[in-house]
C-alpha cells in the first residue's frame, strides 16, 4: 500500500480547526494541500465531494458518469435549444482524472491580456506564470527516433525537471506515417507557422505534451501528482463530503459547514488562516453564491442575506466551443510514406495538433472581422440587466480582443491531426459570448444552473464559419488535394457562408470541459471576484485557486495553466501567512 496522507474515513473524523481548509480536491486543491503542507508548519485539510476511487488498491481513474456531476445546461436558444452535458470531475484528482490529458500553454499574448485586467501590479502575466510551469511540471522529452523522423522539436529552457515534481507532461507515442503528410499539408498552409515549442509562448502547428507518466505511459494527474505517496501527518483529506457555504465572524471567513455528500447533518469546521475555495468553475460561485457573494438580485430573489454584493461571480462564464462532425473520406488512399525508426509503444492521446491565430485562419477576412467586433456595443449580447462593472470588465475584454483577433500569436482554432481525416474537431478556443452559472433561486441548494448563452455572440459564429472554409482548403485544395478528400460532413451542398452558418448553429458545442471566468481575477471596478493575491474582494482570509479566476479563455487546454495557478498561489499563501 502506498504511503499516504491522512484519509478521513467519515466527516466525525474530521477536526475542529485547521490552519487551512480547502474546498475540493481536484487539480488546484491538491495542489495547493501538497505545496502548504510540505514544510510540515501548517495542517491542512482538503474536503472533497467525490469518491477516494480505489480498485484492487489501486486508483481508477479516466471518466465515467461515477466520477462526474450529473448536470446539464439550460437550453440553449442561438443553438436550435439544444442542452448540453456540463462535464466536470466530481472525483479526488477532479478534472485532472477524468479529462483528455491534452497537456498545452496559451500564447504569451494570452497570458499578457490578464495582466492588463488586473492591479496595476499584477504579476499574472507570461513571465510571472513560466516559472511555475517549470515548478509544477516535469518534462520528459520525446524518443530521439520519434522526434528525427516527424521533427518533433522542444525547448528545454520553457520546461523543468525538478525531480520533486511528479505531474509530468510526456510526448505519447501515438504516431503513424500518414501524418507526415499532414503535417506537411498544414505546415504550408498561408501562415501556418512551425515554433520551435508549442509550450514557449507561441503558436502554429506542433506536437505536444500529454499528462502522461514518462515510464508507465498511466495518466499523471493532481491525485498521482501530489496526494499519493505523500506522508504527512498535518495533510488530511475528506472524500465524499460535500461543503455547503462558508462561516464568517464580521468580514473574516473562519470556516465552512459541509454534510457528508450522501447528506445528513451540517457540521463545521474552522481555519485559522485561511479557506481556499478549489472547487472548479461551476461550484466555487455556488459557494459564494449561497454565502452571501455574488449578484443582489440573484441573492434577493434566492431569499439568501448579502454578505457582499460581488455581481461577478458567476457571469463572464466562458469556454472553448467546438464541432466535433467535421469529417471527410479520401478518395485516394494516401500511401504511408517510409519510417528510419520504428514507433514505440506507449500513449494513446492525440499529440499533433495546429493553433493557429485569425489571420492564418481567414487571410480575407480577419480583419473584418475584428473590425466588426470592435464596431459592436459592448453591452448588446450580454445577458439583460448586466450590472454595469460586469459590463465595463466586458468592454475591456473587448477592445483587447478586438485587437487579439488581428494578431497570428493568439490562438483562435485548434485543430487536431492524427491519421484520419475525421478526427480533427475545429474548436474556436476565444469564443466572444459570454454565460452565467447561478444557484436556482427556487431551488438554492440544488444543482447550479449553467448557461453557456453559446453563439449568443454572433461573432462566434462568423468565427466558426471561417474555420470550416479553413478545414475545407486545409483537406481539399493544399498538398492534400492529391488525394481527393471528399467532405462527407457538412458536405459539398453547404457551399456558402450562410448554409455553413446554418448548419454549425445546429452542431456547435458550446463546451470542451473547459470552463473559466466566473470568478474572475480582475480590478473590482471589471467585475473581478478576486484581485491579483486571489483573495475574495469585501471579505478577509478567503481565496479561490482553480480555473475559474482565468479572466478569460486561453488558446489551450486549460489544466496545465490551472497546475501553475495552484503553485503561483501556495507561493502567495505562504508569502501572507
Ligand atoms: C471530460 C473532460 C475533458 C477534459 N479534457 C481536458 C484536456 O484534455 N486537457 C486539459 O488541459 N483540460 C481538459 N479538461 C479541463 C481540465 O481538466 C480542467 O480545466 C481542470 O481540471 C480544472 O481544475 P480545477 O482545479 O479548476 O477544478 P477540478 O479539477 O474540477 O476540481 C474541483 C473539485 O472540487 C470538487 N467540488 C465541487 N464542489 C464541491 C463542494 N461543494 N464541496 C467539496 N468539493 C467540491 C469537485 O468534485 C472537484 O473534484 C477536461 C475536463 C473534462 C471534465
Amino acid at each position: 500500500t502506498p504511503l499516504r496522507a491522512t484519509v478521513l474515513r467519515g466527516q466525525a473524523a474530521i477536526k475542529p480547526e485547521y490552519d487551512y481548509v480547502i474546498v475540493g480536491g481536484g487539480t488546484a486543491g491538491l495542489t495547493v494541500g501538497d505545496r502548504l503542507s510540505e514544510s510540515g508548519k501548517y495542517s491542512v485539510l482538503v474536503l472533497e465531494h467525490g469518491k477516494l476511487d480505489n480498485q484492487n488498491g489501486f486508483p481508477f481513474e479516466g471518466i465515467n458518469s461515477s466520477r462526474v456531476f450529473n448536470l446539464t445546461s439550460v437550453p440553449q436558444s442561438a443553438l436550435n435549444n439544444r442542452a448540453f452535458w456540463v462535464g466536470i470531475g466530481k472525483v479526488v484528482g477532479g478534472g485532472s482524472n477524468v479529462n483528455g490529458q491534452v497537456f498545452l500553454r496559451g500564447t504569451k499574448e494570452e497570458y499578457d491580456i490578464w495582466k492588463q485586467l488586473g492591479g496595476a501590479s499584477s504579476t499574472w502575466d507570461w513571465n510571472g506564470m513560466l516559472p511555475y510551469f517549470k515548478k509544477g511540471i516535469y518534462f520528459t522529452p520525446p524518443d530521439a527516433g520519434m522526434a528525427q523522423e516527424f521533427n518533433v522539436t522542444y525547448d528545454p529552457s520553457v520546461w523543468g525537471q525538478d525531480s520533486q515534481t511528479k505531474v509530468f507532461a510526456t510526448y505519447s507515442n501515438s504516431y503513424s506515417p500518414i501524418m507526415k503528410l499532414m503535417y506537411s499539408a498544414m505546415k504550408n498552409m498561408p501562415g501556418v507557422v512551425v515554433p520551435k515549442d508549442g509550450a514557449a509562448g507561441t503558436n502554429g502547428l506542433f506536437w505536444f505534451t500529454t499528462s502522461m507518466d514518462p515510464k508507465t505511459f498511466l495518466r499523471s494527474y493532481s491525485r498521482t501528482g501530489h496526494w499519493d505517496g505523500l506522508n504527512r501527518a498535518s495533510y488530511e483529506l475528506s472524500p465524499e463530503t460535500k461543503v455547503t457555504k462558508l462561516t464568517f465572524e464580521g468580514s473574516d471567513v473562519t470556516g465552512v459547514e459541509f454534510t457528508a455528500a450522501s447528506g445528513g447533518s451540517v457540521q463545521r469546521v474552522r481555519a485559522r488562516k485561511e479557506v481556499i475555495l478549489a472547487a472548479g468553475a461551476i461550484h466555487s460561485p455556488q459557494i459564494l453564491q449561497l454565502s452571501g457573494i455574488g449578484p443582489k438580485k440573484l441573492l434577493d430573489d434566492a431569499k439568501i442575506p448579502i454578505k457582499v454584493e460581488l455581481p461577478g461571480v458567476g457571469s463572464n462564464f466562458q469556454d472553448h466551443n467546438y464541432i466535433s462532425s467535421v469529417s471527410y473520406q479520401w478518395g485516394r488512399q494516401p500511401s504511408p510514406p517510409p519510417l528510419n525508426h520504428t514507433i514505440p509503444t506507449g500513449g494513446t492521446n492525440p499529440v499533433l495538433g495546429s493553433f493557429i491565430g485569425l489571420p492564418a485562419v481567414s487571410p480575407s477576412n480577419f480583419t473584418v472581422i475584428a473590425q466588426k467586433y470592435a464596431n459592436q456595443d459592448p453591452a448588446a449580447y450580454l445577458p439583460p440587466f448586466t450590472h454595469s462593472t460586469v459590463l465595463a470588465g466586458y468592454a475591456a475584454q473587448k477592445s483587447l480582443w478586438a485587437r487579439a483577433m488581428l494578431s497570428p500569436g493568439v490562438t483562435f482554432f485548434q485543430y487536431m491531426i492524427n491519421a484520419s481525416p475525421t478526427f480533427g474537431s475545429p474548436q474556436n478556443l476565444h469564443p466572444m459570448s459570454r454565460g452565467t452559472v447561478a444557484i436556482n433561486p427556487a431551488n438554492p441548494s440544488g444543482s447550479m444552473v449553467v448557461d453557456y448563452r453559446g453563439l449568443s455572440n454572433p461573432i462566434d459564429l462568423d468565427i466558426m464559419v471561417e474555420i470550416l472554409k479553413f478545414v475545407r482548403r486545409y483537406m481539399t485544395a493544399g498538398e492534400l488535394a492529391q488525394y481527393a478528400a471528399v467532405e462527407s460532413v457538412p458536405g459539398p451542398a453547404y457551399n456558402t457562408d450562410e448554409k455553413l452558418a446554418t448548419w454549425a448553429r445546429g452542431q456547435i458545442n458550446p463546451s470542451a470541459f473547459h470552463p473559466v471566468g466566473t470568478t474572475a481575477m480582475m480590478r473590482r471596478e471589471l467585475g473581478g471576484v478576486v484581485d491579483d493575491d486571489l483573495l475574495v474582494y469585501g471579505v478577509k482570509r478567503l481565496s479561490v485557486v482553480d480555473a475559474g479566476i482565468m479572466p478569460t479563455t486561453l488558446g489551450a487546454t486549460p489544466c496545465m495553466t490551472v497546475y501553475a495557478i495552484a503553485e503561483k498561489a501556495a507561493d502567495l499563501i505562504k508569502e501572507r501567512a
